[in-house]
């Protein structure tokens, strides 16, 4: 059998994985396949690239063949895996077949649209590449309709309208970050968008888009419409795990991983935006990191099981940035919130007045790192 590793992505997680395999072994064979063009960026950056004015080759940190030599690795840009036969440790691929000993799967995730007639009008920012699609019409338009107010939603209004543009945002729940953190605290942050200039729409969702010459027209579900130059959609992911169940391995939301990252076949393995552990999905970095360090000690012969510790969140608003940590988004939480004219301290209790959960603002950072300490407790 093959004592090739082949990593299926080229994100965050199968760059983590490899920096810390390196870091355990300079010499096992690694080889790495991609749909994308395999250069390095790094995903969060998009969040700010209409402020700082960046197209979406300045994102690139380093390319695809320097980051090969400098990793001793083989590298499959612009390739698709299209099967895997798990028994017979093959894979398929648009640059032909290979055999693996191991496989690990980071195939991340690929942003929802609405099946809504107009959608394929909607650019969405999930991947350096998806930004190069839509660099010019989204930096050149006046006028933007983002659909969705969660994480990425809120970051990329803020960004959006700092960059000069009249930003509309709509969004079906009652308020910004609804599944994030109670309304009274995201409401700051709403309150600031508001003050800033961009138009929110809750409670709404969007019917339909059409493009009229050079505008485009969103229909809402009570009938309003709003114009716009361009749109962008922001509301939620899915993770790619079509590639896991064509090859028969277990998967529910994501694919699910034991706490060694183990798929339901013992020499796959998955991490990333695309895994399920413990029951969840966390398309963050730092689960990402922590599980690429398990991974890489599992994948050269020693032993290692998962532990995720409690994690900070950023949600970068930069008039005002906040960290979240624990459930904060739980609706039986009991908060204790301090408003000061700087800034935010909540703490969410559970009814035996646990700490599950809290939410700071940048100036209260201090209070960030003994309140994660509580949380893991
Ligand atoms: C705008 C934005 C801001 C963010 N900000 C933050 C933040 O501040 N903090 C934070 O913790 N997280 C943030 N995140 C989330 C974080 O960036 C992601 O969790 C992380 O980058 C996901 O990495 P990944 O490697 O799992 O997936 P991806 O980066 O999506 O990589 C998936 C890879 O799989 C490849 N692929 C998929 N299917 C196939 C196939 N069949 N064949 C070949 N290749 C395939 C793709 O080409 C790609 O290379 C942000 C995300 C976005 C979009």
């Amino acid at each position: 059998m093959s004592s090739e590793i082949i990593i299926i992505g080229s994100g965050f997680a199968a760059r983590q994985l490899i920096k810390n395999l390196r870091q355990q072994n300079k010499e096992v064979p690694i080889r790495l396949i991609a749909a994308d063009s395999c250069d390095e960026y790094h995903k969060p950056e998009l969040s700010h690239v209409f402020s700082l004015a960046q197209r979406a080759d300045d994102l690139t940190r380093i390319t695809a063949s320097d980051y090969a030599e400098k990793n001793n690795i083989i590298l499959h840009p612009h390739t698709q895996v299209t099967r895997i036969d798990a028994a017979a440790h093959r894979i398929e691929t648009t640059a032909g077949d290979f055999s693996f000993g191991k496989l690990v799967l980071a195939t991340g995730a690929e942003a929802l649209v609405p099946p809504v007639s107009g959608s394929e009008l909607m650019y969405t920012l999930n991947s350096q590449q998806e930004y190069r699609r839509c660099e010019e019409s989204l930096q050149g338009a006046q006028r933007v309709l983002l659909l969705g107010g969660g994480l990425i939603g809120t970051e990329l209004a803020m960004d959006l309208n700092r960059a000069g543009k009249k930003v509309t945002l709509v969004d079906r729940s009652s308020g910004l970050l609804s599944a994030l953190m109670p309304p009274e605290i995201s409401g700051r942050l709403q309150h600031c968008l508001l003050k800033a200039g961009v138009e929110m729409y809750f409670n709404s969702e969007l019917s339909s888009l059409a493009r009229h010459h050079d505008t485009l027209v969103a229909t809402l579900s009570n009938g309003q419409q709003i114009t716009s130059d361009a749109a962008v959609c922001a509301i939620g992911l899915r993770p790619n795990i079509a590639l896991a169940q064509q090859a028969g391995l277990e998967t529910r939301r994501g694919i699910v991983v034991d706490d060694r990252l183990t798929t339901s076949h013992p020499d796959i393995f998955a991490l990333g935006d695309c895994a399920e552990i413990q029951g969840k999905l966390l398309p963050y970095l730092q689960p990402a990191q922590l599980a690429a360090i398990t991974l890489a000690k599992n994948l050269t012969g020693n032993s290692a099981s998962l532990a995720l510790p409690a994690m900070l969140v950023r949600i970068k608003t930069p008039d005002l940035p906040l960290h979240l940590a624990g459930n904060a988004g739980d609706p039986d939480l009991n908060w204790e919130m301090q408003f000061s004219k700087a800034g935010i301290l909540a703490k969410g209790l559970d009814a035996a007045g646990q700490l599950k959960a809290f939410v700071v603002s940048e100036d209260h950072m201090k209070q960030a790192l003994p309140l994660l300490k509580q949380l893991t407790r």
